[in-house]
């Protein structure tokens, strides 16, 4: 274990927890009554509006967390990322999804090595294949055209993906330009998954694309077999070859799955699982839904949002101050969630994916170096689009426990409706409370929160409003002096996961005792084991189906 300083050592981190009792004392609405320091605290970049008034801070407060921001090297920690360094240094790899959405010209190293071309090779593979299929010159074993997609994978495999198909399908463009197709995620081993995605669907007119970065993991292999399946059971074993393709970095094991390498489509190991939806593994479903056209401006709204991470100053920089303020509210005000409450339902997959952004890069308890944590770090990530989470859960957040909320707004909708005369209702008019109800009808206020106001939400935006939230991520992250690129914890799970599944097929084909686990562990695994006595230890394959 390394005896690296620790951010919490610093003097900049002992002035910002020496702050917290002025800050204490301040109500937020007596802060909002001070416009100059309202204005202080809007950025605009690119159409995109930040709003930080809202939080429980002052200007003072600012400039002793950009103070903290130089004290954790934060501006050379964005530089090495940018640079290639090895900076993910647990798996001794390089941190580059921004090279992903990098224009074709732009140089970006990694272990000696310009990039940028590979990524375009494999966009403008991409870009063929799709347009091959959407065009019907790519068609099935029966020679009928691939109308529908099933995108097989999980976590980062699947969540961002999802997250940007959601968001796109009502955008006008979009729309126009994926009908009649359809586009399916398939993530969870359970088979009502794989139930619910095969059902309607039919394996002459489906394109299967299996995502996985190892090709090893266990849910995703078990699905891709079953789909594998699905279509050869229907028209015979050498369909598969039109009917699946991979999206990988272990090309190895996509050809040993009995995918034809041609149909494969390569990442890298410097893409890691939660930031990899700009690579293949998000661009190449949601090409063949709508058209590497529109994907590409997703592409360039994100890297519109990488530049301006790289060279804008900090104090007009929406990504570091996000990050900046979340390390205030976790670490400092000790409020240890995160509300993500978009005002479009087209955003409704946002917090989903933002979870496992967050969640799985920041959920640390050690440093970089090893050393253990005296202070929180991450934070607890989960939302609702507004207004649904309104009738929901922000009771809580109004009268309850304080969460920091970033609400986000939508300036045109990708669905404008106006009515005409509409009257607004009387919300105002005096009403007569009884005295033992003003407390319940009452708000306390003073509850932090950003407002992020994105001009519309379009292809290109939603590229932008990814890029920000991964970059705030790495900014938390830098601050915090954690890996927020590695998944140790993550690995250890499933290995753990493993030791479970090699008992339950022990004792069940060579009905084995069960050993090594604790009584409860012991318990449960009896108790399944008993209840499913009649599952034959070799079954038959059995597609599901609803
Ligand atoms: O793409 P793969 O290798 O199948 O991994 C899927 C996901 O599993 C994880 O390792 C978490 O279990 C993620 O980080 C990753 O995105």
């Amino acid at each position: 274990m390394a005896s690296s300083k620790l951010i919490s050592d610093t003097e900049q981190w002992k002035e910002l927890k020496a702050h917290v009792a002025d800050i204490k004392k301040t109500h937020l609405r007596d802060l909002l009554c001070d416009d100059a320091r309202s204005r202080a605290m809007m950025v605009e970049f690119d159409g995109i509006l930040l709003d930080y008034s809202r939080q429980q801070a002052t200007l003072e407060t600012v400039g002793k967390l950009f103070k903290l921001a130089e004290a954790s090297s934060l501006k050379q920690k964005i530089d090495r990322m940018y640079n290639g360094d090895h900076i993910n240094s647990t798996e001794n790899r390089s941190v580059l999804h921004v090279a992903l959405r990098a224009p074709r010209d732009a140089v970006i190293q990694s272990d000696g090595k310009n990039v940028v071309p590979e990524v375009w090779k494999v966009l403008d593979k991409i870009k063929e294949f799709s347009e091959r299929v959407r065009s019907g010159s790519w068609v099935g074993a029966t020679g009928k055209q691939l109308k529908d997609v099933v995108a097989i994978g999980i976590g980062g495999s699947f969540l961002g993906p999802l997250f940007v198909h959601t968001a796109l399908q009502t955008d006008p463009e979009a729309a126009e330009s994926s009908r009649g197709r359809q586009l399916r995620f398939l993530a969870n081993v359970d088979p009502i998954d794989v139930a619910r995605n095969i059902t309607g669907l039919n394996p002459e007119t489906t394109l299967v694309v299996v995502v996985s970065k190892t090709f090893t993991t266990a849910e995703t292999m078990l699905n891709a077999r079953t789909l594998r399946e699905w279509i050869s059971s229907a028209l015979g074993p050498s369909a598969v070859a039109k009917h699946m393709v991979a999206v990988s970095t272990n090309l190895t094991l996509v050809e040993k799955f009995g995918i034809d390498p041609n149909n494969a489509f390569a990442f890298w190991d410097w893409v890691g699982g939660r930031y990899s939806v700009c690579s293949a593994v998000g661009v190449l479903p949601l090409s063949l839904q709508y058209g590497f056209p529109v994907i590409e401006k997703f592409l360039k709204g994100a890297s519109s949002i990488d530049q301006h991470v790289r060279s804008e100053p900090f104090e007009r920089n929406i990504p570091v101050l996000l990050g900046l303020f979340s390390v205030w509210n976790v670490s400092f005000l000790g409020y240890p969630a995160r509300a993500i409450l978009p005002y479009s339902q087209a955003l409704e997959k946002l917090a989903p994916h933002i979870q496992q952004v967050s969640m799985e890069s920041n959920g640390k308890g050690v440093s970089i170096d090893g050393v253990p944590l005296p202070f929180e770090a991450g934070e607890i990530d989960f939302g609702e689009p507004g207004t649904n989470g309104q009738h929901s859960f922000y009771q809580l957040i109004h009268q309850g426990r304080v969460i920091p909320c970033d609400f986000i707004g939508v300036v045109k909708s990708q669905q404008p409706v106006y009515l005409k005369g509409e009257v607004t209702p009387e919300q105002l008019q005096k009403e007569n409370v009884p005295s033992h109800l003003v407390a319940h009808k009452t708000f306390t206020g003073n509850r932090p929160s950003v407002s992020i106001l994105l001009p519309s939400l379009n292809a290109y935006n939603i590229g932008q409003l990814l890029a920000i939230y991964e970059h705030r991520v790495a900014v938390q992250g830098f601050i915090w002096n954690i890996n927020s690129f590695d998944q140790w914890g993550v690995e250890l799970g499933k290995s753990l996961a493993t030791q479970v599944r090699k008992q339950l097929n022990a004792s069940r084909t060579k009905k084995e005792s069960i050993q090594g686990f604790n009584f409860s562990t012991t318990s449960l695994l009896t108790r399944y084991l008993q209840a499913s006595a009649d599952v034959p230890a070799d079954p038959p394959t059995r597609l599901p189906q609803i």
